[in-house]
């Protein structure tokens, strides 16, 4: 194995981070800092998330600071920002003739020269390996389904070996398992590179399954930010989705959420 599991742990950072689209105001007052650990990134649309991320990866600039270790963005060059912070977009990874081993050495393509040294290789093994794609190296991703594209979409951000994973629903378009596969490897592989991951996503049971933490964006700023049975509340759904929900903590301390209907008063949606 290469030694990415004595990486050193990162924190991300954003102070008072906002965002506009031309004049439209998407972020505003974002303060928040990422810790090592899964957290979901939950919302309604159009809350920004997606923008959110964005900022975060260094895509958009946005005002207010992000640091990464105590060092902000706006110092980190195109290469070392590509480095260490992985990102998922929402859109799903092209498919080609390549195929999955040579799609995820195009990960490393900022450390490459003519001629893939015996290291990246072995890199790129280390990464089919956990990310259980050993068996699917030798195929072209124009042949794959929606969940091994996505994980191959994963496994081309972990081969950068980032500190910050960020990733923007990363189980849309997957089936119940697929979800739960996407879910628990990212969970695993975060625990064992002790990597920051932020992911977006909609489904609030399978945040309380797999996340550590979880945050609340409600029209551009935090609601709320904590573990999954302090955040998704009752209230919470109530005063961010508008709608009622019985919430129940499972033995396992997770929240498990039965949305009964919208909480407004035609009751009718
Ligand atoms: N490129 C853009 N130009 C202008 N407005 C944009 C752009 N991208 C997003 N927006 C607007 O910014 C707001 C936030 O969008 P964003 O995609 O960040 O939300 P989201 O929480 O990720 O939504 P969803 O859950 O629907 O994916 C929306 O009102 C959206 O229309």
């Amino acid at each position: 194995m290469t030694e990415n599991l004595l990486l050193p742990m990162a924190t991300l950072q954003a102070n008072d981070v906002g965002f506009c689209y031309g004049t439209r105001r998407v972020l505003h007052n974002v303060n928040l800092m990422l810790e090592p650990g899964v957290t979901a990134l939950v919302g309604p649309n159009a809350a920004g998330k997606s923008t959110l991320l964005k900022c975060l990866c260094g895509q958009l600039s946005p005002k207010g600071e992000i640091t990464l270790d105590g060092q902000s963005l706006r110092g980190l060059s195109r290469r070392d920002l590509s480095r260490q912070i992985g990102y998922l977009p929402q859109t799903q990874m092209q498919r080609s003739r390549f195929t999955v081993f040579e799609t995820i050495l195009l990960g490393r393509l900022h450390e490459l020269g003519w001629r893939a040294s015996q290291s990246e290789i072995e890199r790129v093994h280390d990464v089919l390996e956990e990310t259980s794609l050993t068996s699917l190296a030798d195929r072209e991703t124009s042949e794959l389904s929606g969940g091994q594209i996505q994980m191959v979409a994963i496994a081309q951000a972990l081969v950068r070996e980032p500190s910050v994973l960020l990733l923007d629903e990363p189980t849309s378009n997957l089936d119940l398992r697929r979800q739960l596969e996407v879910c628990s490897r990212i969970r695993h592989l975060t625990a064992a590179r002790g990597v920051c991951t932020l992911m977006a996503m909609h489904d609030l049971n399978l945040a309380a399954r797999y996340a550590d933490h979880v945050l609340v964006l409600r029209e551009g700023t935090p609601y709320a930010n904590g573990t999954p049975a302090q955040v998704l509340t009752e209230t919470m759904l109530e005063e961010v989705y508008q709608v009622a929900a019985q919430v129940t903590l499972g033995a396992n301390g997770h929240p498990s959420i039965v949305i009964q209907g919208p909480s407004d008063e035609s009751g009718e949606i």
